[in-house]
This record gives C-alpha cells, sequence and structure tokens, in this order.
C-alpha cells in the first residue's frame, strides 16, 4: 500500500509521499519534481546515514544528482547555529547552487537543521524531507517550521520554509529504538487531541498495531496525522492563529526540554508531560470534563509515555522558561487548553498561580 498527499500552498505546494519500502526511488521522486536539478546533498547524522545512506546516495547516483553527504553528531545539542556553519562550509565545496538539492535523512533534529541550512544557503534553495523517526514521519517534516536552538529556548533561530517533497518509507522505523517510537506517540495523539476525536478513537483502538509496526495500520496512522497537521498549515502557515494549536503541550514541554538541557526528556516525552498539564489547567478552569481528562492520561500510560512532571524540577523554572517562549506577546504567552477530545482553546488568559499549583500538585 502507498499513499499520497499533497499539502497545498499555492506555488508552495508539495507531495507527501507514504509507502513501505521505497526509498529506492527518492531518486526519480526528486527528478520528476524537479528536473533541472543537477547537484544533491545529503544531511544526516552518524547514527542514520551508515543504515540508510548507501541505498540514499545510490538512487541520487542513478538519477545524476551527484550527491555529497554531511553527518552531525547525533543529538539535541547539535541543532545549532554552529552545526549549521559547518554544514554551509560543506555545501559551498561540493559546489551547490541554486538548482541543487539538500536532503535531510534523519529524525527532527537532522530535519529541523537541514531545513535552516536549506532556507538560509543562497537565500534558499531546494529543500526535501526524508524523515526517518515516528515523530518526523507525522510532524516535523510537514509545514516547514525549520529552526535550531539558542541556550535562551528552542528553535529561537528559525525561518518558515516549506520542502518540496516528503518521503516517508515506513520501513526505516524497524532500526528506531522503542522509546523513540513512543515518543513520536506524543505528537500523534496530539493531533487528536487539538482536531479529530474520531482520529483519536482509532488511536485508541489500534494502538497495539501502531506499537508492533504493522505496515499498513502505520501507513494509516501517519496518514492521518498528516492530514490533520496539513490541514492546519495549510489554513495558517505563518502561525498567525489557528497554527498555534500545533504547539498544544508545548509551551510547558518546550520549557521542561531547555531547565534540563534537553538531556532528559525526548521532545515527545516533554510534550506528553506539556499535554497532561495543560489539560489539567483547563480542567481546573473548568473548561473540560474530569473524563475527558482520564481518557488523554490513559492513552499516554498505555503508550508508556511520561504524565508527571518529576519532583525535582522546579514549577518556577518552568515558568520563567515558558516567559521565553515566541507564544509570548507583551509579558502574556498563549496557551492550547483542551475543551473536549478534538478540540482546543487558544487563550492568554490564564494565571501563573493555578499552573504552579498543577506542576506542584
Ligand atoms: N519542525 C517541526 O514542526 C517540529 C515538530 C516536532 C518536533 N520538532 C523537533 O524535532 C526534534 C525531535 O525529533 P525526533 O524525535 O525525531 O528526534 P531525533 O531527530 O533526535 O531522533 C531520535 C533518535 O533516533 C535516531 N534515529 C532516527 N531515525 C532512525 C532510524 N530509522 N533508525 C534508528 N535510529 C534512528 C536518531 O539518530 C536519534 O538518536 C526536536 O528538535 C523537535 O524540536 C520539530
Ligand atoms: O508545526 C507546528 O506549528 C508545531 O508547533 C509543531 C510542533 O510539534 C513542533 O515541536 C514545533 O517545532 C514547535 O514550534 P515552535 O514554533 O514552538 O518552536
Ligand atoms: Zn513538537
Amino acid at each position: 500500500m502507498q499513499k499520497k498527499l499533497t499539502i497545498y500552498l499555492k506555488e508552495r505546494s508539495y507531495p507527501i509521499f507514504i509507502g513501505d519500502n521505497f526509498l529506492h526511488k527518492l531518486g526519480e521522486l526528486i527528478k520528476n519534481l524537479i528536473p533541472k536539478a543537477r547537484r544533491s546533498f545529503v544531511i544526516s547524522n552518524t547514527t542514520v546515514f551508515p543504515l540508510y545512506g548507501e541505498i540514499v546516495m545510490k538512487s541520487l547516483e542513478d538519477v545524476d544528482l551527484n550527491p555529497g553527504s554531511g553527518l552531525i553528531s547525533d543529538g539535541e545539542e547539535y541543532k545549532s547555529l554552529d552545526t549549521a556553519s559547518n554544514i554551509y562550509d560543506q555545501l559551498i565545496e561540493h559546489q551547490m547552487d541554486r538548482s541543487s538539492v539538500v536532503i535531510s535523512l534523519g529524525g527532527g533534529v537532522v530535519g529541523d537543521l537541514a531545513g535552516f541550512v536549506a532556507a538560509t544557503y543562497m537565500r534558499g534553495i531546494p529543500f526535501v524531507q526524508v524523515p526517518t523517526t515516528l515523530l518526523a514521519q507525522v510532524d516535523s517534516s510537514i509545514g516547514g517550521k525549520v529552526a535550531v536552538n539558542h541556550p535562551a529556548g528552542k528553535n529561537l533561530i528559525g525561518a518558515f520554509y516549506q520542502p518540496r517533497l516528503v518521503l516517508i518509507d515506513v520501513a526505516t522505523l524497524k532500526t528506531l529504538a522503542r522509546e523513540e517510537l513512543i515518543a513520536g506517540m506524543a505528537e500523534i495523539i496530539k493531533h487528536g487531541m487539538i482536531l479529530d476525536a474520531d482520529y483519536f478513537n482509532w488511536i485508541e483502538e489500534n494502538l497495539d498495531k501502531i506499537l508492533n509496526l504493522d505496515p499498513s495500520v502505520l501507513i494509516q496512522l501517519i496518514y492521518g496525522s498528516c492530514r490533520i497537521k496539513g490541514q492546519v498549515v495549510e489554513a495558517d502557515e505563518k502561525e498567525e492563529n489557528l497554527r498555534a494549536i500545533l504547539n498544544f503541550g508545548h509551551t510547558v514541554g518546550h520549557a521542561l526540554e531547555v531547565v534540563t538541557h534537553y538531556k532528559r526528556y525526548r521532545h515527545g516525552e516533554a510534550v506528553a508531560i506539556g499535554m497532561v498539564i495543560a489539560t489539567r489547567l483547563a480542567e481546573y478552569m473548568g473548561m473540560i470534563n474530569e473524563d475527558n481528562v482520564k481518557r488523554l492520561v490513559q492513552l499516554l500510560d498505555r503508550t508508556s509515555l511520561p504524565t508527571q512532571l518529576p519532583p525535582d524540577i522546579s514549577s518556577t523554572a518552568i515558568l520563567e522558561a515558558i516567559k521565553q517562549d515566541k507564544k509570548s506577546f507583551q509579558g502574556k504567552v498563549r496557551m492550547i487548553l483542551p475543551t473536549a477530545i478534538g478540540q482546543v482553546h487558544i487563550t492568554d488568559k490564564w494565571c501563573e498561580q493555578d499552573l504552579i499549583e498543577i506542576m506542584e500538585k
């Protein structure tokens, strides 16, 4: 089974191909879409390239895309301006020009960084995403948010820059650590929570098959998430308003990543905790009923995702980090609070003391 989805953004529209075992088609798909491309450069990391680099490089060579490659070290701390600067040197060395293509092969860290490099090198050259973690396949490779981190906050330096093509091969998930697969589930559960109760039900019913990597269920799942995220991005590409709902769980989640220096929690794990805290805040404010809160916590529990802040994390440190958030405006931070499964409300009317109490419960 193979599925195709298009993200409609006028001249920035692009296809997403979702299938099983078709990485070797990458070169052909790029050549069809960008016929004038003559050179390419694969950005990957030291874990993913040894697994999938050969097949990707061969498929690019087969269509005369003259591929080069540059590997970054594995870890969120390498999503930085220093790493980007090192990759620019390699692009120049490989004589990449405006008709060349940058290809990201890896998880969200590689994708965000490679997208940032593609967006800024020569003021922007074509970019292709080949996401290899579940999180990247359902969320980070779609929608064009590209960025590097700054010591003061996550993704503080970045751009909106859409890929020209996304190739999602579920076979790559076979080599992914189980903890990483689980972390990806957090963004998927987020998609159900923010916009689609039927999708949330479907995840509840199919969780075992998903975690057992049933390929056709995975393709359905990834298609479902890409459709929800795509819908939001099509309506509000630059996050003027609606797109902020994709940040459900991220206000506390990003702050938690910052205060733990990106070392203790995977992004998805931090988002899982953030979703529970935002939902409990909504419950405290009388916006959502207890049954819905329980359903979210139960699904996260069944997925083995964390649902609580550990006691050694200072809630005031989290609050301080929240104030650095990009959603902060004139001292107020926008929160995404659920009102039911499949429905959220964007508001800056929430009380710091309530949040502190919920974090300390
Ligand atoms: N741009 C967006 O819209 C967006 C959305 C969500 C998350 N993000 C960002 O994405 C990042 C998190 O991404 P992630 O969860 O993919 O983490 P990651 O990129 O760090 O990948 C997780 C781990 O899996 C390894 N890996 C990747 N693919 C593999 C494979 N097929 N087999 C074996 N190992 C593999 C990686 O080397 C890494 O060790 C964060 O920086 C987050 O801020 C961005
Ligand atoms: O695509 C979006 O919009 C998102 O918010 C998706 C999030 O899952 C993702 O983590 C994103 O990078 C967060 O965006 P940021 O603008 O808060 O950095
Ligand atoms: Zn996220």
